[in-house]
């Protein structure tokens, strides 16, 4: 019997492809979605991942999204919501479009696909099904200039609860709350010097912390409803 998929949402950059490429080296086949596409799809690609292209903006594109996933496999051996919009506040007429588009992206998409794609991670053979919820160290905090990327973000993890409940004992539900993780293109040296000083570790670690915190929760079957902190002591400071 071959080995059921591991689905990443927003796998075609950053943590979520090097968690692909990782989850692909030790042997899980993998799906990724993706918004828009680009040359690291192919790379992907040619690794035997499989791409689905999703835009989580509208419950339409969700749910197009998920009759694409149902036609493409028949089990899941686990589901990684990482697709995500780092936006921040926007102030006047857009300021409750913004609310919303981060609400669906961060919410209303694990939410109906958790719901829809129950039934593949109930049919995988494997002894263990995970859900894992990208969510943030900001979800416990607040943000001044990320409110309702946060708060999103905070519903996301609220979440992961209602379902770690309603889905025991057949599939474990748990959240990642990163830190800084990784630098964007734009992130200049004034900027990660202010961002490594924010926690007690006084790094930015990179991807390969989430991968390790992923290959925690995929391989522990006595671990549901936890949200793991991966935030160098953000807490701390
Ligand atoms: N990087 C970090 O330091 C931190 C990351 N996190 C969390 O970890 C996860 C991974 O972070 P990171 O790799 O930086 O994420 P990215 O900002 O690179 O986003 C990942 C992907 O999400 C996709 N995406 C964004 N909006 C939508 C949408 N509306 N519909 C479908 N796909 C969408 C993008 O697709 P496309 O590019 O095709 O448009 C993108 O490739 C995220 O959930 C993030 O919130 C939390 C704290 C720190
Ligand atoms: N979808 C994303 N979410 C977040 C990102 C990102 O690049 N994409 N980056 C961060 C920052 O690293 C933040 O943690 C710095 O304090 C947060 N979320």
């Amino acid at each position: 019997m071959s080995a059921s998929p591991i689905l990443i949402t927003g796998g075609a950059q950053r943590l979520g492809r090097h968690c692909a490429e990782r989850l692909i080296d030790e042997g899980h086949p993998v799906i990724v979605s993706y918004r828009r596409e680009r040359e690291a799809l192919e790379a992907l690609r040619r690794r035997g991942v499989v791409t689905l292209q999703a835009d989580f903006d509208s419950q339409a594109g969700i749910e197009d999204f998920l009759e694409r996933l149902k036609a493409e496999t028949s089990s899941l051996r686990a589901i990684v919501h990482n697709a995500s919009d780092w936006a921040p506040d926007v102030a006047g007429p857009e300021a409750g479009d913004n609310f919303e588009r981060l609400f669906r992206v961060h919410m209303l998409a694990p939410y109906l696909i958790n719901l829809g794609a129950r039934e593949l991670l109930e049919a995988c053979s494997e002894p263990m099904r995970d859900i894992v919820h990208m969510t943030d160290f900001v979800a416990s905090k607040g943000s001044r200039k990320h409110a309702a990327y946060a708060a999103s973000k905070a519903g996301l993890e609220n979440l992961t609860l209602s379902f770690a409940a309603m889905y025991a004992p057949s599939i474990q539900v748990n959240a990642i709350a990163p830190a800084m993780i990784m630098l964007n293109e734009d992130d200049d040296e004034a900027y990660a010097e202010k961002a490594r000083a924010k926690s007690a570790m006084g790094l930015i670690p990179g991807p390969g912390v989430i991968h390790q915190s992923l290959r925690y929760l995929l391989d522990n079957r006595y671990v549901t409803g936890i949200t793991l902190p991966v935030d160098g002591g953000r807490h701390l400071r």
